[in-house]
């Protein structure tokens, strides 16, 4: 399905939409739940990803098919691990497939895990005999993906002797690692985290039920931030429900949005982003998004639309996600008229004021290609390309940009 967005703008000057829970938080949260069943989760995401990951944490079949949900890859590898007595194969989408699990597997198999490649080495599907892990010391590198070491974390309180980690290199998107950490202090799982060490405790758990709320999700939101920084002066949207001492590195957006004059306001559980000022086209915007990747392709497509200069580093892990992001951002821009210069972990966004027209931008099976791409709706007309792919993290993109007065066909 391609949508056409007809140039369009937002209908109502003060518009509210309601965005269900954090895919990452969902996924750590469902997985815990598996561990400790006395878990109940209020407000989880509807993505695909985290309907994918239920499914496969209560399904019984040989065969568990993920498609393109990194995030449940990674965790579900771990969890599986230790399921005495169980055989799985994990399997997903030619992408998944060519997205590295090395660094996590020899993790495991260094804890006493019985992981083997069925195709290529290095990388999905795996088949995995689950066993109790008598080891808890591991060193891994850091560099790559942070999922490989929540991975360990979520399920190391399970383990004898809990875990022992040490990381290696440039530890990268920390706030992801941080927020499996809080998670499992919210549930009474003891952690230290010092320098390039992590350790947890193993953790017998209590029969006491504990609900835990998810906060909203904030990568979804960072589209809504685009689409205010691309408005008229005084455009308001407010979204529930969020907090301003949120656990998801993303929230880091009302800080950088500043820059593109959208204010946040923080009132009872929601956020009110307003275009607060006008931006002076010489700006010149410099970010290291190594702790916020996700939010790299939003930003990228609000400096375009503003016309403003954008250097972002720190995008290091962009060439092993949903796509290679950092080359899908350079060709789609290129197309609508911009001049991107790219390396493996930096982007450099010159400054331009044209946007052609009538462009048809690909999506690279990548949700965060469509979603970062639609708010230039409020700048020209553009096509949409595989539109139905943001359901792997937000099924509701489409039908909330129509409630705001988007044009679409
Ligand atoms: O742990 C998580 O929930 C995630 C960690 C990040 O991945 P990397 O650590 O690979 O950057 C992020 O990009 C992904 O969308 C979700
Ligand atoms: C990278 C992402 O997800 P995952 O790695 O879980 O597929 C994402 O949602 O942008």
């Amino acid at each position: 399905m391609d949508i056409h967005i007809l140039k369009s703008s937002i209908a109502n000057r003060q518009s509210s939409i309601t965005i269900t829970g954090s895919k990452s938080e969902s996924n750590r949260l469902l997985l815990l739940q598996a561990l400790y069943p006395q878990i109940r989760i209020e407000n989880l995401s509807n993505s695909d990803d985290s309907l994918l990951m239920q499914k496969a944490l209560t399904s019984n079949a040989e065969v568990i098919d993920i498609h393109h949900a990194g995030t449940a890859m990674r965790f579900l590898t771990a969890y599986f691990s230790i399921q005495n007595n169980q055989e799985v194969v994990l399997t997903g989408s030619s992408r998944m497939k060519e997205r590295p699990i090395k660094i996590l597997v020899d993790a495991l198999r260094d804890l006493g895990a019985d992981i083997s490649y069925l195709e290529n080495e290095g990388f999905p599907p795996l088949k995995i005999k689950g066993k109790k892990l008598s080891k808890s010391k591991v060193t891994l590198k850091a560099n790559v993906s942070s999922q490989y070491i929540s991975a360990l974390l979520l399920i190391a309180s399970r383990l004898e002797n809990g875990i022992e980690l040490t990381l290696d290199g440039k530890i990268t998107s920390i706030p992801y690692i941080k927020m499996t950490l809080s998670l499992l202090d919210e549930l009474g799982i003891k952690s230290e985290f010092k320098s390039n060490k992590i350790s947890v405790q193993a953790h017998v758990s209590s029969d006491k039920s504990q609900t835990l709320v998810v906060e909203s999700d904030w990568s979804s939101a960072s589209y809504f931030y685009s689409i205010v920084a691309l408005s008229e002066l005084n455009t308001e949207i407010t979204l529930t429900s969020y907090k301003k001492d949120s656990l998801q590195g993303d929230s880091v957006l009302a800080e950088i949005y500043k820059e593109f004059g959208v204010a946040t306001k923080f009132k009872d559980n929601s956020i009110a982003l307003t275009k607060s000022s006008n931006i002076d086209s010489q700006l010149s915007i410099d970010l290291d998004l190594s702790n916020a990747p996700d939010i790299a392709q939003t930003i990228a497509v609000t400096a375009f639309g503003l016309g403003l200069e954008c250097y972002m580093s720190g995008l290091h892990t962009l060439k092993i996600k949903e796509t290679d992001r950092l080359v899908a951002l350079k060709i789609e821009l290129e197309k609508l008229g911009a001049e991107v210069e790219i390396t493996d972990a930096t982007l450099h966004l010159k400054p331009s004021s044209i946007i052609n027209s009538d462009v048809s931008i690909a999506t690279y099976k990548d949700h965060r290609m469509a979603m970062a791409f639609a708010p230039l709706g409020l700048r020209t007309s553009l096509t949409i390309k595989d539109a139905d792919v943001v359901s792997k993290s937000y099924p509701d993109f489409w039908n909330h940009l129509k409630s705001l007065g988007f044009n679409l066909k």
